[in-house]
């Protein structure tokens, strides 16, 4: 049985180079390091955003880029739920339609989110009717995950989720992302600098160290 996280990949932005290599079998993998240690481009390049150099990439048993194979899945095909730190959420739509966006990228897709099951976890029934810019920052969180999980992903990507709420707001999300974390039973990484919020989310954690030049 492989690795649920099997990650070996020479990343390039720019200047920026780096190795990372990942074999874990936590469903739930934490990921920390400095500012510009790489993280936001480890998860574009688990996403399908951004081409590593060469290595491979698998999840849960899939091969998501493998050079070698010339294996290279397009994003869409990846199904993967990705969380910002800004919620990112369609300004003109309102909170019931910018939830259905999530589920375009479905169509083909056995439904494992139903609708009113992931409005009833994060709490989100009240606010459907309701226009995005009106939104707290921790409810238009809330909906950017309902979205991210009605893509009906196989893996979700958080890349510091709560870093743009002020300490209120984020202790306000942390349940509904714990509760997430529980429900779903996704295999997930969550971007973090934040040592409490770390522990609180995952159990394992890889710190990425700063990146060499
Ligand atoms: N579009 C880009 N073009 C060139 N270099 C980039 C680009 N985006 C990021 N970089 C560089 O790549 C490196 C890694 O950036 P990345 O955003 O992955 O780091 P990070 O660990 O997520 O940092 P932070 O915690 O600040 O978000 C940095 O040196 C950054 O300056």
């Amino acid at each position: 049985m492989s690795a649920v996280f099997d990650i070996d990949v020479s990343l390039a932005r720019g200047d920026f180079r780096r190795q990372v290599q990942v074999q874990s079998d936590a469903r739930v993998l934490a990921l920390t390091g400095v500012s510009g240690a790489g993280k936001t481009s480890l998860l574009q390049a688990i996403a399908g955003l951004l081409r590593p150099r060469a290595g491979r990439i698998a999840v849960a048993g899939r091969t998501l880029f493998d050079s070698a194979e010339r294996i290279d899945l397009p994003a869409h095909r990846r199904h993967i739920g990705f969380v910002f730190q800004d919620a990112r959420l369609f300004p003109h739509l309102a909170v019931r339609a910018n939830l259905g966006y999530g589920a375009r990228f479905a169509k083909d897709r056995t439904p494992r989110f139903a609708f009113d099951d992931v409005v009833a976890l994060l709490g989100i029934a009240p606010l459907l009717a309701r226009r995005t810019v009106n939104l707290s920052g921790g409810e238009a969180q809330r909906v950017a995950i309902g979205r991210a999980l009605l893509s009906q992903p196989d893996l979700l990507l958080l890349d510091e989720p709560l870093a743009s709420l002020d300490q209120a707001r984020r202790e306000e999300l942390i349940p509904y992302l714990q509760r997430v974390r529980d429900d779903s039973g996704l295999p997930m990484i969550y971007v973090s600098h934040v040592a409490d919020e770390v522990r609180r989310m995952a159990d394992t954690v890889l710190a990425l160290d700063a990146a060499l030049r």
